[in-house]
C-alpha cells in the first residue's frame, strides 16, 4: 500500500489541480504539512522527508533574501521544530494505518417482510374490507443470495427500480429493522458471522440523500465528524490531520473553507457534496464502505468523478460496494465486480469485464454500440403492460436465473463457499463479533461517545450552524418581538375602563399564539438537525439523549431572548400590571408557551418525516390548544372529554395563569354611557375578579397552576425524547 501511486481523482485534477502528491501544494508549515496521502505516496522514509524540508527552507531563505525580509533563525529553527512535530505525528499515523482486508460473503441470503398486521388490520384484510398489505404476504425481498465481494474492490450493485438494491446493502451492512425484517442465511465478514450491531458500528455507510449541516464549511463538517467518529485515544491534533487528509485525498481542497449550502442557498456542488459525504465516512478508515445510489441527481461528469473516488478508496485496500441505478459505459468500466439484481434474484455476479461474454454464451448478446450496464438492466426488468409481456419477461428473468448458476462464476463460488463453511460454525456466535472486532482497528470500530463529550461537540456544532445563519437567528428571537410590537401598536395603553376590561382579555388570548410562532419556527428548522440526528445516531456516534440535550441548550437562549423580548415591548407599551412579581409570571408564562409549541413541534417532525403532514397535523392541534384554552369556553362547561384533555393543554393553564396575574386585584371604572345607571356609577364590571368569574377563574391558586404548567411543558418534552428514542419507523436509513 505504501508504493501505491496516487490516482488521479478527476480527469481535470491532473491538468489544472495538482495531483494528489503534488509537492507544490503541501505547506511546510502548519498542521497539514505532509498529508498522510502524499507520505504513502511518496513512500515513508524519514530522510526523503527531511531532505524535502531542507530543501524547500533552502529555497525559502533565497526568496526572502532576494525580498530583503530577515527571518530569523530562531523563527526558522521553530517553524523546523513544529513541522518535525507534525510529521512524526503523520509519519506514525501511516504506520498505523493497518487496514485488515475483509471479504464479504453472503450464503444463501433470504429476505423477507415479517407479518406486522395488527389483528384488527388482519381481520379487515380477511373480510376483504381492505386489501392486503405487503407484509401480510409475507413478501419475498430477496432470494438466495450467493455472493463473495472482494477487499481493493468496486462492486456495483445494478437492477431496475424495485429490484432488491437498497435492501441487499441495507442487509449486509446490518441497516435493517429486526421487527420488519427476517434475513435468514450466512452474512460473513472474513469467514465470520457478526452480528447487524457490530457491522453498524464498523462499515462506512454513505446514504442515498446527504444529509450535512448548511452553514458549516466543508472543512467544518470533516473536523466535527472527526471529533464524534474517532475515539478519545486519538489526540486534537490527529483528528484534524486525518480531516485535511482526507480534503485532500478527496480532492475537496478548492471547497474546504466554502459552506456547504442547503436550500435556497448557494454553497458547495451536488458532486463536492457527494465526496463531503463519504469523506466523513472515511474518516475512521473502515475496511468496508457501502454507498446507496452515490450518483444519485448528479450529472454524468460528476458522476463519473465520484466512482473514480470510489475506485481510489478501494484500492487501499478497502471492500467498497454501491448501489446505481444506470451507470453510464465509461462508469460501468470502473467497475470489478459487479452483481446484477432483478425481482431479489442473483441474476449475476462477476467480473464487469466478463459480463458482455457471460450474457452473450446465454444468447442474449449486448449491441456493439448500446451501454452494456443498460442492456443486462433491460433484459432482466419485468414488463408489466400486458399479460403476454409480463409472462415473457418472467420466462427470459427465469432463462438468466439458470444461465448464471450453470456458469462457471457461480459453480466457483458456490464451492468457495462451501469449503468456508466447513471451517465455520453455522450460527451466529458472539465470539465472531469479538475476533472481527480484533481484526479492525482502534478507530475503525466506532462507539458511541459518552454524553459528557458528545453534548458539548453537537452543542457547538449547532451554535455555529444557527448563529451562521444570521437572517435565520434574527427571525427566530425578532418574530416574537415583531409579534409583541403588532400587538403593542394594536393594544397601546389599555385604560382601567370598560373597554380596558376587553381589551385585555384580547391582548391575553392573542399571547397564547406564542405556542404557534415556536411550531412554525421548530417545524422549519428541525427537520435539517433531525435527519443529521438520525444518520448520526445509525452510525452509533452518540445517544439520543445526548443529542436531546443538546437542542435544549440551542433552543432555550433563543427562548429566553424571545420571551423577555416579548414581554418587554408588550408589558410597559400597554400598561399592565406594574408589579416585578407580575411582570416575571408573564415572561415565564411565555417561554413555556414557546417551550411547550417547540415541543409539539418537535414531536409530529419525530414522528411524520414529511414536514408537510407535520405541519398540518400540528396546526389543527395547536388550533384545539387555544380554541380549549378556557376564553371561549369555560372548562366545566366542556363535554367531559375534552375536559380532561383540556387539564393535559398548557394553554388551559397559562390563559388562567396570565389572567389571574393582570387582573385579580384589578379595578375598572364606567365613564359615562359606559355605565348602566349613565352617569358613571354603576359598572357592568367594576373588579378583575368579576372578570375571571366568567371565566370560572376566581379560585385559581397561582403557584399550583404555575407549577402544573410547567410540569406539563417538560412533560411534554419527556414525550419526545421517548418519540425520538424508540420511534424508528420514519427514520430514513
Ligand atoms: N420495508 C418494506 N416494506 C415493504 N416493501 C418493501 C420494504 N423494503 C423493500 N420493499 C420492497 O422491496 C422491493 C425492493 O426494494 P428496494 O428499495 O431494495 O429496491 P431498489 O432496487 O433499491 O429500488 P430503487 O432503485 O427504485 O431504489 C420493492 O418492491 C420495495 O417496495
Amino acid at each position: 500500500m505504501d508504493d501505491e501511486q496516487p490516482i488521479p481523482l478527476s480527469p481535470s485534477s491532473g491538468m489544472s489541480s495538482p495531483d494528489l502528491g503534488d509537492e507544490d501544494d503541501e505547506l511546510v508549515c502548519g498542521p497539514n504539512a505532509i498529508p498522510l496521502g502524499s507520505i504513502r505516496n511518496r513512500g515513508n522514509s524519514r530522510d526523503e522527508q527531511q531532505h524535502q524540508q531542507q530543501t524547500y527552507y533552502d529555497g525559502d531563505r533565497d526568496h526572502s533574501s532576494m525580498n530583503r525580509i530577515e527571518v530569523p533563525q530562531e523563527v526558522l529553527d521553530a517553524c523546523k521544530d513544529l513541522n518535525n512535530a507534525v510529521n512524526e505525528i503523520a509519519i506514525s499515523l501511516e504506520e498505523n494505518r493497518n487496514l485488515h482486508p475483509i471479504t464479504i460473503t453472503l450464503d444463501d441470503v433470504c429476505v423477507r417482510l415479517r407479518d406486522t398486521s395488527s389483528v384488527v388490520g388482519k381481520a379487515l384484510q380477511k373480510s376483504g374490507l381492505i386489501e392486503p398489505a405487503k407484509q401480510g404476504k409475507k413478501k419475498v425481498l430477496l432470494n438466495n443470495i450467493n455472493a463473495a465481494i472482494k477487499p481493493g474492490q468496486v462492486c456495483a450493485i445494478l437492477g431496475g427500480s424495485g429490484s432488491g438494491k437498497t435492501t441487499l446493502l441495507n442487509t449486509i451492512s446490518g441497516r435493517y429493522s429486526r421487527a420488519e425484517i427476517k434475513v435468514t442465511g450466512g452474512i460473513k465478514f472474513n469467514n465470520l458471522k457478526p452480528s447487524p450491531q457490530l457491522i453498524r458500528r464498523a462499515v462506512g455507510y454513505v446514504m442515498q440523500k446527504d444529509f450535512l449541516l448548511p452553514n458549516l464549511t466543508v472543512r467544518e463538517s470533516l473536523q466535527y465528524s472527526a471529533l464524534l467518529r474517532l475515539p478519545d485515544s486519538v489526540s486534537k491534533a490527529e483528528k484534524m490531520l486525518r480531516v485535511e487528509n482526507i480534503i485532500k485525498e478527496l480532492n475537496l481542497k478548492d471547497c474546504a473553507d466554502t459552506r456547504v449550502g442547503g436550500v435556497g442557498q448557494r454553497g458547495i456542488s451536488g458532486g463536492e457534496k457527494r465526496r463531503l459525504s463519504v469523506g466523513c465516512q472515511l474518516l475512521t478508515d473502515p475496511a468496508v464502505m457501502f454507498l446507496d445510489e452515490p450518483t444519485s441527481g448528479l450529472d454524468s461528469f460528476t458522476s463519473f468523478q465520484v466512482i473514480q473516488t470510489l475506485s481510489f478508496i478501494a484500492r487501499q485496500n478497502r471492500t467498497v460496494i454501491c448501489t446505481i441505478h444506470q451507470p453510464r459505459s465509461d462508469i460501468f468500466k470502473l467497475f470489478d465486480q459487479v452483481m446484477l439484481l432483478s425481482k431479489g434474484q442473483l441474476v449475476y455476479l462477476g467480473p464487469a469485464t466478463e459480463m458482455v461474454n457471460h450474457f452473450s454464451r446465454l444468447n442474449f448478446v449486448c449491441p456493439k454500440l448500446e451501454n452494456p450496464a443498460d442492456y443486462f438492466i433491460d433484459i432482466c426488468s419485468i414488463d408489466y403492460r400486458n399479460q403476454a409481456l409480463e409472462n415473457a419477461s418472467f420466462d427470459r428473468l427465469g432463462v438468466l436465473v439458470q444461465g448464471y448458476h450453470a456458469s462457471k462464476t457461480y459453480t466457483d463460488l458456490k464451492e468457495q463457499l462451501s469449503t468456508a463453511n466447513l471451517s465455520i460454525s453455522a450460527s451466529q456466535d458472539a465470539n465472531d463479533d469479538d475476533q472481527l472486532a480484533i481484526q479492525l482497528s482502534s478507530t475503525e470500530l466506532r462507539s458511541s461517545k459518552p454524553f459528557y463529550i458528545s453534548i458539548p461537540i453537537i452543542t457547538g456544532r449547532s451554535y455555529k450552524n444557527a448563529l451562521r445563519d444570521v437572517a435565520t437567528s434574527i427571525t427566530r428571537v425578532s418574530q416574537v418581538v415583531s409579534f409583541g410590537i403588532m400587538m403593542a401598536l394594536c393594544f397601546l395603553r389599555i385604560s382601567y375602563d370598560q373597554y380596558g376590561v376587553q381589551n385585555r382579555t384580547g391582548f391575553l388570548y392573542e399571547s397564547l399564539s406564542m405556542i404557534f410562532i415556536a411550531l412554525l419556527n421548530c417545524v422549519a428548522l428541525f427537520p435539517t438537525e433531525r435527519n443529521l440526528f438520525y444518520r448520526e445516531r445509525n452510525d452509533g456516534l452518540y445517544s439520543t439523549l445526548s443529542f436531546f440535550i443538546s437542542y435544549l441548550f440551542v433552543e432555550v437562549p433563543f427562548n429566553i431572548f424571545g420571551s423577555l423580548g416579548y414581554a418587554c415591548v408588550t408589558y410597559f407599551a400597554l400598561g399592565l400590571k406594574h408589579e416585578a412579581g407580575s411582570f416575571f409570571v408573564f415572561t415565564l408564562v411565555i417561554f413555556t408557551l414557546l417551550f411547550a409549541g417547540e415541543s409539539v413541534g418537535l414531536l409530529v417532525c419525530s414522528l411524520f418525516y414529511d414536514v408537510g403532514i407535520a405541519t398540518t397535523i400540528a396546526n389543527v392541534l395547536l388550533s384545539l390548544f387555544t380554541i380549549l384554552a378556557g376564553f371561549f369556553r369555560p372548562t366545566a362547561s366542556l363535554p367531559h372529554v375534552l375536559r380532561y384533555f383540556n387539564y393535559i393543554l398548557p394553554t388551559k393553564w397559562a390563559a388562567e395563569i396570565i389572567s389571574v396575574n393582570e387582573l385579580r386585584g384589578a379595578t375598572f371604572t364606567c365613564p359615562g354611557s359606559q355605565s348602566l345607571d349613565g352617569n358613571g356609577t354603576i359598572c357592568p364590571i367594576s373588579t378583575g375578579e368579576q372578570v375571571l368569574e366568567t371565566y370560572s377563574w376566581q379560585d385559581v391558586n397561582m403557584t399550583h397552576s404555575i407549577l402544573i404548567m410547567v410540569s406539563l411543558a417538560i412533560a411534554y418534552r419527556i414525550v419526545v425524547y421517548l418519540v425520538l428514542k424508540f420511534n424508528r419507523k420514519n427514520v430514513v436509513l
